[in-house]
């Protein structure tokens, strides 16, 4: 009756097991935690080689689901190994104690034979996974940079990196593969070596008349049905060495704090900017080259409703300024103002969602022109949309195309124009109804007409309808061409990150040996 309990326990727990561990809850919650860890992250951590694209998403991927085998499979079984070898010992020392005891006498065997075998195990996994990743890295970056890898014939290099990143792995797994052999063969020994011992003291038992032997059977039958129990748990701790290896940098990610904090202060300003900007000084190098100072005293102030053009030689630092008012940077010396309020000061989102940015290169996403023009906006009516196309010029293309607002643009926009896709990524950000607009040669791949249109709506545009205080957007725009510019209230004149003249068109261009007019006349020079 006792032993039929038993096995009823040991029936019952397998379902019991499986409703504890075989959810996919924790897998869920991690992989969303994770995600959530990664997105969280200030912009200079995303440009650090380690935590490009490819090497994101392999470990993205592989870290969640080693979560995933750990807890939600490997945990099951491990549970189930224990309280198989539990029940076994306690119908074995019910059957005869003396057998039971001699199980766990050759338990060391066992335990001895597994440890080995997970020792040799570690680091097993380490290359492998680095070589995953480096192989996911490349191939991302080639597939998202197909047009050009074609254009310079280059995928046997890519596929010759490919094989080079695989060589040290290898060797050092066919090395470590060898030894895992030989000590799975030690390990195998001991446990052979813990039968022959269980087997030889069941003869002496029945000889000395201690035990029957149909117990001494009976005992030694659910000793070897445990056996590979301790086998299977033991074999598991190498996987979960290598998960542990794994899971280390995974906890790192989800600790990590982001430098720059998106949710702080918690409490989100009211209402709406007035737009007035100010740089105080401001002195900036990137994270991932400290060495190289980018902005150096950077000062100027914009009020609000100004239309700014920031223009001069490339790498003068134009785009920078840009990125340090959306505070994708924060600067080493001085201070960025909004409404003469450090921009530190403000929750982050919140900051974000009132400024506008259009870049040279506008990502669009692979999904429908109106999903892409609702990005982030994503209340917006129908008519707003228009509105919004309309307003950047792109209205009449969309209507003239057979699926219209429905039309799928692919991975990044590639069934689209340049031009067409800065337009869509202009209106994109009108609707999001910004108070300060940011251009950053969001009108380079148009043709001058449309550049012109694009650029007076723009100029003309006033948000009087939400913010009562203000009337006029305060736009930055930063351009090469002279000609997107000309119009602007104050065009700054940037060289090696520093304010080196300001006015308007009329008043630069009649600086004779001003930087703008040298380069104002150099353009008209060309283009006549
Ligand atoms: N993410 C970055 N990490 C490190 N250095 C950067 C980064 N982005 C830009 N730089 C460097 O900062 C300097 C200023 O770049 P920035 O893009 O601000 O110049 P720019 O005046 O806008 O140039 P362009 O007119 O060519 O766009 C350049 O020397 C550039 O190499």
């Amino acid at each position: 009756m006792k032993v039929f309990f038993l096995v009823l326990l040991n029936t019952l727990k397998e379902p019991m097991l499986h409703f504890s561990f075989h959810n996919m809850t924790s897998f869920f919650f991690v992989l969303f935690q994770y995600n959530a860890a990664v997105l969280r992250n200030e912009l200079g951590w995303f440009e650090k080689p380690k935590n490009g694209v490819g090497f994101l998403t392999s470990r993205i991927v592989s870290d969640t689901s080693t979560v995933k085998t750990i807890i939600s499979d490997r945990m099951a079984v491990i549970v189930q190994c224990i309280s198989s070898i539990l029940i076994a010992t306690v119908v074995s020392m019910y059957v005869n104690w003396r057998m039971g005891l001699v199980s766990w006498a050759v338990m060391p065997c066992h335990f001895i034979g597994g440890l080995i075998q997970a020792k040799a195990a570690k680091g097993f996994y380490g290359d492998s996974a680095i070589a995953h990743q480096e192989l996911v890295s490349l191939a991302s970056e080639a597939a998202s940079n197909i047009r050009t890898v074609a254009s310079f014939v280059y995928e046997d290099e890519i596929i010759k990196k490919a094989e080079l990143s695989l060589q040290e792995p290898m060797r050092v797994t066919k090395i470590e593969s060898m030894k895992y052999g030989v000590v799975q063969g030690i390990s195998l020994c001991l446990w052979n070596i813990a039968h022959a011992v269980a087997l030889w003291y069941t003869t002496v038992l029945v000889q000395r008349k201690q035990a029957s032997f149909e117990n001494s059977i009976r005992s030694y039958q659910i000793f070897s049905l445990t056996v590979p129990s301790i086998t299977e748990l033991w074999t598991l701790i190498p996987m979960v060495m290598s998960a542990i290896a794994v899971l280390n940098p995974a906890f790192e990610m989800l600790d990590r704090d982001t430098q720059i904090v998106p949710d702080r202060p918690e409490n989100p300003s009211d209402g709406w900017l007035m737009g007035r900007t100010e740089f105080q000084d401001v002195s900036f190098n990137y994270p991932s080259r400290p060495e190289v100072t980018i902005l150096d005293g950077f000062s100027l102030v914009i009020e609000p409703g100004q239309r700014v053009a920031l223009v001069g030689p490339s790498g003068a630092g134009k785009s920078s300024v840009l990125a340090l008012l959306l505070r994708f940077y924060d600067p080493q010396r001085g201070r960025v103002l909004i409404d003469n309020k450090n921009i530190k000061d403000y929750n982050l989102r919140w900051l974000r969602k009132q400024i506008g940015l259009v870049q040279q290169e506008p990502i669009l996403f692979n999904s429908s022109i109106r999903d892409n023009i609702s990005y982030g906006s994503e209340e917006t009516s129908e008519t707003e949309i228009i509105q919004a196309a309309m307003e950047a010029n792109i209205h009449e293309f969309i209507s003239s195309l057979p699926k219209g607002y429905d039309t799928v643009v692919g991975e990044k926009g590639s069934q689209l124009s340049g031009g067409q896709k800065q337009r869509i990524a202009i209106a994109r950000t009108l609707l999001k109804r910004p108070v300060i607009l940011l251009l950053d040669e969001a009108t380079s791949a148009l043709d001058g007409e449309s550049e012109r249109v694009v650029m007076s709506s723009l100029g003309a545009k006033d948000w009087k309808d939400r913010n009562e205080g203000s009337s006029k957007i305060t736009s930055i725009t930063v351009a090469h061409r002279l000609s997107t510019v000309i119009n602007s209230d104050t065009i700054v004149v940037m060289e090696r990150g520093k304010v080196v003249e300001l006015g308007n068109h009329h008043t630069l261009i009649t600086a004779d040996d001003g930087v703008y007019s040298r380069l104002f006349h150099l353009q008209s020079n060309m283009k006549d």
